[in-house]
């Protein structure tokens, strides 16, 4: 089944129109992982391993039906990420986000302002000038010898610190099981990431986009998350049913709406994995922007946000290099994967 990308595009200066044949060609699969997991055979396995590899070779998005997390669970996660945002700013403010190489505590708005620049001083720049409007909370892996979790208080929180561990552990038991699918895809042998992912050098990010004046959202370059790509190997991206994200179609450079579908989560490849891949999987730029629902056309504010995205990453000592079976002439020197990583987090935060 596939949907149909949105007639509705924005240009930069973020007005709609109506592009209705340019985004035609457009697509973000929906792929019912079920037939993965419970594959009776390995042609059947290997059907469903090629149907998310041609996505991420297209695309690089997929929607993900019958994930095997159940809803409670994510719901319970979104319970809990609400409560945490909802208390004092001092007292988020003492969970402070310090340093890239933890990726670790609380980023309060205005300190992150993703781009696909490289470019110090322009980054500067487009951050004094249009920040992204959101709030997020980042935990890793919480056994780390060197850089600990920013943990509230048990009794400002009850039950937070439980729940996001316990949705750590169940996203990446689900993105191992991607990975083995998309080696699959790739014709490599199923386990051949298995031993390069499994240190959970992930980052599981709580997102929080406050209501804002639809106006404030629409002016010149100002978004809720300005177009950028993933840097690691795969994005799982548990989006509320207030829409917003779009994605940019690679074909046309225009960005369509990728439309909240109930029970799925979008999956889509970071730079790392199309770097491993030498491109042949593409990292698609993306951002999240007003919803292009309005409720009705009288209304000046933009809901309140929030979503949950798990940054899957190979092990921090993993080199990355030109994959098996992904052409004759590598692209890209080879990088481990925590200077890889540690140098994007720096560039984009303050
Ligand atoms: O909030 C969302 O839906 C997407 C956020 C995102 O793309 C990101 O944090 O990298
Ligand atoms: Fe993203």
């Amino acid at each position: 089944m596939f949907i149909r990308a949105s007639v509705y595009v924005r240009s930069f200066g973020l007005q709609r129109r109506s592009f209705a044949n340019a985004a035609a060609n457009f697509r973000i699969p929906v792929i019912d992982f079920s037939k993965f997991r419970t594959a009776q055979s390995d042609v059947e396995k290997k059907e469903t391993a090629d149907e998310i590899v041609s996505a991420f070779k297209n695309s690089g998005f997929i929607y993900v039906s019958n994930h095997g997390i159940p809803e409670d669970t994510v719901s319970n996660v979104f319970r809990k990420s609400a409560e945490f945002f909802k208390m004092p700013t001092d007292v988020k403010a003492q969970l402070a986000w310090e340093d890239p190489r933890s990726n670790r505590g609380y980023v309060q708005i205005g300190r992150e302002r993703v781009t696909q620049s490289a470019d110090a001083d322009e980054i500067l720049a487009l951050r004094e000038k249009a920040p992204d409007f959101k709030e997020s909370m980042e935990i890793g892996r919480d056994w780390d010898s060197v850089w600990e979790n920013q943990w509230p208080e048990e009794s400002d929180a009850p039950g937070f610190k439980k729940t996001m561990l316990n949705f750590f552990q169940t996203c990446h038991e689900l993105h191992v099981e991607m990975m083995r699918s998309i080696a699959l895809g790739l014709d490599l042998s199923e386990n051949f990431f298995d031993r390069k992912i499994d240190q959970q050098c992930h980052n599981l990010r709580l997102l929080s986009y406050p209501p804002i004046k639809r106006a404030l959202l629409d002016g010149d370059g100002q978004a809720r998350a300005g177009s950028h790509s993933d840097y690691g190997t795969l994005t799982l991206l548990f989006q509320p049913q207030v829409g917003g994200l779009e994605v940019m179609d690679p074909q046309t450079g225009m960005f369509v709406p990728a439309t909240p579908i109930p029970s799925t989560i979008v999956i889509n490849v970071g730079d790392l994995l199309a770097r491993w891949s030498n491109d042949v999987l593409r990292s698609t730029l993306h951002r999240v922007v007003s919803p292009a629902k309005m409720i009705s056309s009288a209304e000046t504010i933009t809901p309140a946000r929030q979503s949950i995205a798990f940054f899957s990453n190979p092990n921090f000592d993993t080199v990355i290099e030109c994959l098996p079976n992904c052409g004759n002439e590598a692209r890209y020197p080879p990088i481990d994967t925590k200077t890889y990583i540690v140098g994007r987090l720096t560039a984009t935060y303050m």
